[in-house]
């Protein structure tokens, strides 16, 4: 049913609420969205009034896991048990924990009333601190000099693209381009979306929280010990860069188990899936970005999954579900084919290695 014809959720309470309601009440709507579910649960067993508005904010949250922030709505549809959404943060792209909000508005009546459609792209509306790198439709992005130090691109971009001035891309000194990084124009730049050094169309970016390594094996420690109990699935996504030597050179770790967008959702398959991952640059971005490209064609309603490599699913001594005829938990249960089988690793001819939360 298109997002416009959706029957009315029982807010309806909440805009009969009057002066002589509590404060509280007469302002629900703009402050139960900032609330985690469980919060949302305690407060609505306060009243029968609350109750409603929660209820009303569960379902809109099931309707957009990235609050309106993406072109298309990420809905939560669970066949397996009660659950209606996991709760995250969203944020459209990487960012460091530092910029990561403690909380966000979702599931608001306002959101719903006043936009009536997604915001698209429009990460420059986001009430995320974080590094804004996609296009922003409220005007053109502020050219701004790369983070490096590279002598090129005076005031304005790095790159060198015809619609920007001056200078090369200025990785080339770390020789990141032999390396297999794209580079590419971004916000930062002067040119605009038409440039032709704009080519890569990924799926999606896997977005969340860029962690030292000290800092994810804290964490990958306390996601262990969480998951432990069968109940909490994590998102710490690890991808080593390789010098041509084999010596890895760069560890970049995303956890987007607080703060992710909507790749935290990706599943493993031990074929390698349809997904292969690669390392994005954007001109005047540190960072390489870690996206999704389809590694074959895909066909519509096909599930996206990509290999975690190093199979952490396996190593927790948990099922895997991937159902691919490699399966390593189908290929366990029979030796002879697990020596003849040949292991599919979408990484293996890249320089990049990445696993989902291994140490
Ligand atoms: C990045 S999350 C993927 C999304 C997750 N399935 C969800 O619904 O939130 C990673 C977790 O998903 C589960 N998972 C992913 N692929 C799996 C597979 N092939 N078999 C079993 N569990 C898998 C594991 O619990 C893993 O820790």
């Amino acid at each position: 049913m298109p997002r416009g014809q959706q029957q009315e959720p029982p807010a309806a309470a909440a805009n009969k609420s009057n002066r002589k309601d509590p404060p509280l009440i007469q302002c629900a709507d703009l402050i139960l969205p900032w609330l985690t579910p469980r919060e949302l649960a305690n407060i609505s067993t306060t009243c029968k009034t609350l109750s409603e508005i929660s209820k009303s904010i569960t379902l809109r949250r099931t309707l957009d896991a990235s609050r309106f922030i993406e072109n298309h709505p990420v809905p939560f549809l669970n066949p397996n048990n009660q659950h209606p959404y996991a709760y995250f943060l969203y944020t459209p792209s990487q960012l460091l924990p530092s910029q990561s909000p403690l909380r966000q508005p979702w599931g608001s009546q306002l959101d719903r009333d006043s936009l009536g459609r997604h915001r698209g792209s429009s990460a420059c509306k986001l009430n995320v601190p974080g590094e804004v790198l996609r296009g922003c439709d409220s005007g053109p992005a502020t050219p701004r000099r790369g983070t490096f130090e590279s002598g090129k691109g005076v005031g304005g971009c790095d790159c060198d693209c015809e619609g920007c001035e001056e200078g090369g891309t200025g990785w080339e000194f770390l020789g990141l381009e032999e390396m297999g990084i794209m580079t590419e124009c971004g916000p930062g730049c002067g040119c605009g979306l038409e440039c032709s050094n704009r080519l890569s169309q990924f799926i999606c970016e896997y977005a969340g929280e860029l962690l030292t390594t000290e800092e994810a094996r804290k964490r990958q420690q306390i996601y262990d010990e969480l998951a432990s109990g069968g109940q909490f699935s994590s998102a710490l996504l690890v991808v080593r860069e390789h010098l041509p030597s084999g010596k890895a050179c760069l560890r970049i770790n995303i956890d987007a188990t607080r703060t992710g967008n909507v790749a935290r959702f990706i599943n493993h398959s031990c074929d390698g899936g349809n997904l292969a991952t690669v390392l994005v640059r954007h001109t005047g971005s540190l960072l390489p970005h870690l996206c999704f490209f389809a590694s074959r064609n895909i066909k519509e309603g096909e599930e996206l999954t990509f290999s975690y490599g190093d199979i952490r699913v396996r190593s927790k001594g948990l099922q895997c579900f991937c159902g691919s005829s490699c399966c390593f938990d189908a290929s366990a249960n029979n030796e002879q084919a697990n020596t003849e089988r040949e292991y599919k690793d979408p990484f293996r001819s890249s320089n990049f290695k990445s696993h989902i939360a291994n140490k």
